[in-house]
């Protein structure tokens, strides 16, 4: 992680695809936590993937878990969510990759968001029979509006590069990677004369509502996606899931 300026860079390195499993979240809170204790001035969200910005949430954790496990797994998701999403510090991803369901909050989590052409990004949890909790489909209303976030999650859209610029998914398309990082420099730097206590006001003032949702209901939403996650359907869906990825790489 290394700090320009104040601005750190945190490139996400959790072959082959930065899929989330309790590890790799821990690790990023840990992260985001140190962050705001360095009093950092701004940070880039991206991956050493040369194509997948994250997976999202690894299905293997939510595959015939044990049940301490799972609780386990989801509550640090909520942790690093709460931190990155109520960072004092200015946020950007930098998406140089595929960012479906987890790895799409994660960048729905930041402030500003560049993406790479052809790659496609969205909460598609729908189409693998699961429901994205109701932080997730916040974070997209909060980015899109109601109208879109609506559709988009009923049929667990991904996005084209294209589609996600037009809709508002994302601010600006890049080149390449390293186009991507020099537009998120760019905008880091276009916030860095802002009074930054003033920033930090109006940032958290924006996104109160859907922090303390989560916060006010945290056992309520891991109860949610315990009871969900271990019904025998569920189970099954997650089952063929794994298979078919697997099947694509052999
Ligand atoms: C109530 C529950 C709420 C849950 C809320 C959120 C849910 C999630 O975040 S669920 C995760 C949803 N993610 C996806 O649907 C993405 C699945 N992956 C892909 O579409 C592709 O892998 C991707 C486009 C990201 C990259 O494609 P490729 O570069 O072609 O890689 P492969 O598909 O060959 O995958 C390589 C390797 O990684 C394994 N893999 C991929 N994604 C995941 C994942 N999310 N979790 C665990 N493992 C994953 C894949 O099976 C391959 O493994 P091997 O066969 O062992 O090599």
């Amino acid at each position: 992680m290394p700090l320009k300026m104040g601005v750190a860079t945190v490139t996400m390195n959790r072959p082959p695809v930065n899929s989330l499993n309790t590890e790799h979240l821990e690790t990023l809170h840990r992260t985001f936590i140190r962050l705001e204790n360095e009093k950092c001035r701004g940070m880039i969200l991206t991956s050493s993937s040369p194509t997948v910005f994250s997976a999202g949430l690894d299905i293997r954790e939510m595959y015939k878990p044990e049940l301490e496990k799972a609780r386990k797994f989801w509550r640090t998701l909520q942790d690093m969510w709460l931190k990155l999403y109520s960072s004092p510090y200015p946020t950007v991803a930098a998406i140089n990759g595929h960012a479906p369901a987890g790895g799409c909050l994660l960048s729905l989590s930041c402030e500003y968001r560049v993406i790479v052409p052809k790659v496609r990004m969205g909460l598609n949890e729908t189409q693998l029979g699961i429901v994205a909790p109701q932080w997730f489909q916040d974070c997209m209303r909060n980015a899109i509006g109601e109208r879109e976030a609506e559709k988009a999650l009923i049929a667990g859209r991904m996005f084209s590069s294209e589609e996600a610029l037009k809709v508002g998914l994302v601010d600006e398309i890049a080149q390449n990677k390293e186009e991507c990082i020099q537009k998120a420099e760019a905008f880091l730097a276009s916030q860095a004369n802002l009074p930054m206590l003033a920033r930090k006001t109006v940032k958290l003032g924006f996104r109160h509502q859907t922090l303390s949702r989560l916060l006010t209901g945290r056992e309520a939403d891991t109860k949610i996606f315990i009871d969900y996650i271990f019904q025998p359907k569920v189970q099954k869906g997650l089952e063929m899931y794994l298979q078919s990825l697997s099947k694509k790489a052999a």
